[in-house]
């Protein structure tokens, strides 16, 4: 049975700042890396063969220190990154007027076409993660690969794979350095396709970043 493990990077400088990122960049913090370290750690025993990252700066330094400890190379995958955020990328989330307030809202509360203004809807990234996870059927038998990629990115894959809306995402919290996994199974038995191991474990954290929504 395919086992593909997702993690979130580590906690970067916006991200602490309440900055949104979509698919403009910050570096991590030192907590951020300290996580990514301790990922690493968590996940070298578990036979790790491809790291597959985001090709967003935050992603690839993570998805570095993992890969080194695994003993594999990074491959860069774009159609891991962040929700296109559009023309609220770089703002502080407490400075947004009331319409640009609405714009998120209107994207994370339950409407699949809804999006920020020059950014990208829901469904879109939904389809294009699916299309990164699907992806992984293609590597050799045997293969265990690892994804490293953005907090609504994966929730969004996490969520639909429950066969919940892809905007179901903020129901879930994936901090900072988290590691989820899902599996691909046959069995005529269970529901075939891909099933939702786990989601959010941050135990090898020893200081999980608050969720930037939540500080
Ligand atoms: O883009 C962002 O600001 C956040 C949103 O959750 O995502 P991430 O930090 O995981 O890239």
């Amino acid at each position: 049975m395919l086992q593909v493990y997702l993690v979130r990077h580590g906690e970067t400088q916006w991200n602490a700042e309440r900055r949104i990122q979509g698919q403009s960049d910050s570096a991590l913090t030192e907590k951020g890396e300290r996580q990514a370290w301790q990922v690493a750690e968590r996940v070298k025993a578990l036979g790790i063969t491809h790291v597959i990252a985001s090709d967003l700066g935050r992603t690839r330094r993570t998805a570095e220190i993992i890969a080194q400890a695994c003993g594999c190379d990074v491959t860069l995958d774009a159609r891991l990154r962040e929700l296109d955020m559009g023309v609220l990328e770089r703002r502080h989330l407490d400075t947004l007027s009331e319409e640009e307030e609405g714009w998120r809202r209107l994207l994370v509360n339950g409407t699949p076409d809804g999006r920020i203004p020059e950014g990208e809807s829901m469904l879109e990234m939904s389809n294009r993660m699916h299309a990164a996870l699907n992806a992984c059927r293609d590597l050799p038998a045997g293969s265990r690969p690892l994804l490293v990629s953005h907090g609504m990115a994966l929730g969004c894959l996490v969520s639909t794979i429950l066969g919940l809306p892809a905007w179901a995402e903020r129901r879930l919290r994936l901090r900072n350095c988290s590691i989820s996994r899902v599996d691909h199974q046959e069995s005529p038995w269970l529901a075939p396709g891909w099933v939702v191991e786990t989601a959010g474990d941050i135990s090898h954290l020893d200081a999980p970043a608050l969720d930037e929504l939540q500080r």
